[in-house]
């Protein structure tokens, strides 16, 4: 059984449904087996009722070796099946889990995306290896040797009703009791799991910001958070264990029971002359036979619940999740324009959107600042405009084309996007900017760095492009990263690079090759947008939208809206292009913008002097 797989783009649902379906054939291949095996294990207590009757009867010492050596050849064939079928399951397990991992490890990816700050309820990596773990081991064997059950009470029957009737009760009991032990666990197992998931997310974000925690002494407040979780998760476990060992103490004890009853009424049947002495032996061992998967069932059932409730954790993820649309095939990457058509945006995981009503068109050379006070929105715009948040309402297209009618892998080619929080990936700076993409050239990396002006500081490190940047691009400074992100916001030449703050960090040369970065890429026909608070990050912008609690205040060029926002003393009034078809900027009361974010002026976060030392230096260079 070959392992391969899935093609991580597919629909996550889509692939889970393949995935099921794909277990089928080799499960009943499995069950071909069990059945096989099943017949097999009907040799110890033919073997025991042959001896008892024929050999010890006949004194025959060649029938005996004869029956010897069958039975061993029937052994030795069993063990085979036993250990084909544990490889075979494995398998099972193994390909089951190729063949959703990578569509699971894009849907972990996406879950912030869609769920917000519910995302963390989910892991559908773990639930996969839940799944896997129970697949690859003896569970399903157990649950497959269940049908065969009524074929053993069969045989029972065959010798004699009452030993049916009797092996039929003490089933009963058993399986009573295993339905009685998963109702009692199931809820146990899901706050155990609850548990679990909320104290991975503490530690995760404890691991991440461990120096603002060490810094501010924060480490035993935050323990005493984790721990409360972390204890609820041990207690729930130790309740599952505490359940579990009951219930396999008392079927054990039943099965006993049985068992030594079934040989007291095998006796008395015995001395009533109903049944020879072979027959009462190896009815003994056709019970233990067939309780033995009632055994092992109510022995797995606690891992079989943990696994039915992780794959059902799974489907539900993979069909809540968006499905793609429909993609128009053969879409060229755009190369005209953007255009915003009355978009509104509400975070993932709320029902009410920050921003709303902004429209804007912007051509190929354009290069738009997107100015605001901090919470306008400025970052929730950009995160619509390259596509990782959706949109509640209105269009953003490219070249007049829906973006969603573009497939990924074009996507992927046209946009570039430098986040506010710089997110590098454990790798070397090479990788990074090249988007871990395998095909990518060294010629490729070493243009984009040298488009993002950052080529030198790279040849500095001891071992250049090939530098490990370390989890999150902990070994680089705040700067280094910031211009690493830039080169690989502008590897490939996107037609869209989207850049939040890009000058955060950036000293006064680092700020040089951004312009001069973002010049070269209006002349390269690109479009670049950049959400700015500092007005050294606009220079090279020519035209500027600026938002306002959630909404478009102001779009329109560089010279006039700046002219609009800092009019000088005496100088007239020269109203920008106005949004919205000529209304006047809507009222600073958007959907649900937190109150207090729409208090400060339009670009209070930017500093007046500096921005009116700008405008004039672009009115002079005409910009
Ligand atoms: N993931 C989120 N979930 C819920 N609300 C969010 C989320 N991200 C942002 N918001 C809210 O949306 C509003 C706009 O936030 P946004 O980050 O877009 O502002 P911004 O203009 O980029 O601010 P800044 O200049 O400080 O970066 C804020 O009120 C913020 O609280």
């Amino acid at each position: 059984m070959a392992a391969h797989t899935s093609k991580p783009t597919e629909n996550p649902h889509l692939q889970f449904s393949k995935a099921v379906r794909g277990l089928r054939a080799p499960l009943a291949g499995v069950s071909g087996v069990s059945c096989i095996g099943n017949v097999l294990m009907l040799t110890g207590p033919l073997f025991m009722m042959l001896v008892y009757n024929k050999v010890l009867t006949s004194k025959s010492v060649p029938t005996l070796v004869a029956l010897c050596a069958l039975t061993l050849l029937l052994y030795c064939f069993y063990g085979f099946l036993e250990g084909l079928r544990g490889k075979l399951m494995a398998r099972v397990g193994i390909t089951f889990d190729h063949r959703l991992a990578p569509s699971l490890f894009l849907a972990t990816l996406r879950l912030p995306l869609h769920f917000g700050p519910h995302a963390r309820q989910h892991d559908p990596l773990q639930d996969l290896a839940t799944v896997r773990n129970f697949l690859m081991g003896p569970g399903p064997s157990a649950l497959l040797d269940l049908p065969w059950i009524p074929i053993y009470f069969g045989v029972l029957y065959a010798v004699h009703p009452l030993l049916a009737a009797m092996a039929l009760a003490g089933a009963g009991l058993l399986v009573l009791l295993s339905i009685a032990s998963q109702a009692l666990t199931k809820s146990t197992l899901r706050n155990a799991n609850q548990s679990a998931v909320s104290t991975f997310s503490l530690l995760m974000d404890v691991r991440r910001n461990s120096e603002a925690a060490a810094a501010m002494s924060m480490g035993d407040d935050l323990c005493k958070r984790w721990g409360g979780g972390y204890v609820n998760a041990i207690s729930h476990a130790r309740d599952q264990a505490d359940q579990a060992s009951v219930f396999g103490a008392v079927s054990k004890a039943l099965r006993l029971v049985l068992q030594s009853g079934m040989l007291a009424l095998g006796a008395y049947l015995v001395i009533d002359s109903n049944m020879s002495p072979g027959g009462m032996m190896a009815c003994s061992i056709i019970l233990g036979r067939a309780l033995a998967p009632i055994d092992q069932a109510i022995a797995y059932a606690p891992s079989a619940t943990a696994a039915w409730q992780a794959f059902k954790r799974v489907k539900t993820l993979t069909s809540s999740l968006p499905k793609a649309q429909a993609q128009q095939h053969g879409m060229p990457r755009p190369s005209k324009t953007l255009s915003v058509r009355d978009i509104a945006i509400a975070p993932p995981g709320c029902a009410a959107a920050t921003v709303a009503g902004v429209s804007f068109e912007i051509e190929a050379g354009d290069a738009l600042g997107v100015i605001g006070p901090s919470g306008c929105g400025k970052s929730t715009l950009v995160r619509a405009l390259v596509g990782a948040w959706s949109t509640a309402r209105g269009e953003i297209r490219f070249d007049n084309a829906m973006i969603s009618h573009y497939s990924p892998e074009t996507l992927a080619a046209s946009i570039g996007h430098l986040p506010q929080t710089i997110e590098l990936f454990d790798g070397t700076i090479a990788e990074n900017i090249a988007r871990f993409r395998k095909e990518a050239s060294t010629k490729d990396v070493v243009d984009a760095a040298r488009l993002a002006g950052v080529h030198e500081m790279i040849l500095t490190f001891p071992k250049g492009y090939d530098t490990p940047v370390g989890e999150g691009g902990m070994t680089l400074s705040g700067g280094q990263r910031q211009r690493i992100g830039l080169a690989r916001a502008v590897f490939g030449n996107p037609f869209l690079v989207v850049l939040d703050e890009p000058n955060s960090n950036l000293d006064p040369l680092g700020e040089q090759s951004l312009n001069e970065a973002i010049q070269r890429m209006r002349q390269a026909g690109q479009i670049v947008v950049i959400v700015a608070h500092r007005p050294s990050a606009i220079f090279a912008a020519n035209k500027i939208l600026s938002l306002r609690s959630g909404r478009a205040e102001m779009f329109g060029s560089k010279k006039h809206v700046l002219a609009a926002l800092f009019p000088r003393a005496g100088q007239p009034h020269k109203p920008a292009e106005v949004v919205n078809g000529g209304a006047a900027p809507a009222p600073a009361q958007p959907a649900s913008v937190p109150a207090g974010s729409g208090a400060s002026p339009a670009v209070a976060s930017l500093d007046l002097t500096r921005m009116r030392k700008m405008a004039a230096t672009q009115k002079a260079a005409n910009v």
